[in-house]
Order: C-alpha cells, then structure tokens, then sequence
C-alpha cells in the first residue's frame, strides 16, 4: 500500500489543501480572531511539513509541539471542530477522494487533546 502521502497527490496536493485550510480558516468568523497577528507564511510552511511528515511523506515535521504552539490560545472543541470543517472543505474542493479525507482526519484528531485547553 502506497502511503497515504502519495494517495493524495504528494507535495503539490497538500500545498493546494494547506492553502485552501488558511485562506478558509482565516475568514471564518468562529476562528479567525486567532489568526490575526500569525505570520500565516510561515504557518503554511509548518502545517505543510507536518501533514507530509503524518501521512508518511518524505519530510521530517521540526515545528513547535502542538501543546506548545496552542497553549496560550485557550482553544475549544468548538474553534477545533470549526478548523476541521474548513480543512474539509479544502479538501472537497481539491479534489481529494471521501475514503482519502477519512485518513487524513483520523491522523489529526488525536491532536484534540494537546489543542484543546478548555
Ligand atoms: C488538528 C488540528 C491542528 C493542527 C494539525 C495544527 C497545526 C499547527 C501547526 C503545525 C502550527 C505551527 C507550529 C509552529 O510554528 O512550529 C500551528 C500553529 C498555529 N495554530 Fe494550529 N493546528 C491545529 C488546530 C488549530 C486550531 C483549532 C486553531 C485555532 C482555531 C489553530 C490556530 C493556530 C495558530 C493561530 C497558529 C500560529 C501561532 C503563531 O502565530 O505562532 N490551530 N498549528
């Protein structure tokens, strides 16, 4: 079996799913207030690196732990739930197959945890 990486079209692909998750969260009126003073450049950079990384890609994940990069955020199942819904519309709108959107999210949601603080 391929890695999930390669199932979802590689490096280019994720880029396309990672800008369309920022541009969404960005403007969603539940999340955005958290976004507005992040370099959202380098944003893109991390969150590239970490998918390629989780869904055994050839890239190494060197960004902060996501404890620490949320600590002092005091996010809620509601803003994680809210980001979760933007990434599945990006990926709808990539193109990206309902089994392969399945995977992707069943990495991320174990993250709960360290995100959420309240
Ligand atoms: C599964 C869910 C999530 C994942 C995988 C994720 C991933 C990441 C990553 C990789 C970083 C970069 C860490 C670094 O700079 O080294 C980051 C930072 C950040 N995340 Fe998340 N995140 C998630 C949920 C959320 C949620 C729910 C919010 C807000 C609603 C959020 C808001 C932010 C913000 C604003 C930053 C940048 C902080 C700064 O400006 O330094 N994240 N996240």
């Amino acid at each position: 079996q391929e890695s999930l990486y390669a199932r979802l079209g590689g490096q280019a692909a994720l880029e396309t799913v990672v800008d369309g998750l920022l541009q969404r969260a960005t403007r969603d009126p539940r999340i955005q207030e958290f976004f507005k003073d992040t370099n959202v450049r380098h944003l893109r950079t991390q969150l590239v690196e970490q998918l390629c990384a989780a869904s055994g890609g050839p890239c190494r994940y060197e960004g902060e732990t996501m404890k620490n990069a949320h600590a002092a955020m005091g996010l809620r199942t509601a803003h994680f739930n809210a980001l979760v819904e933007d990434l599945q519309d990006a990926l709808d709108a990539a193109g990206v197959p309902f089994a392969l959107q399945g995977e992707l999210l069943a990495l991320l949601a174990p993250m709960h945890r360290d995100i959420v603080t309240r």
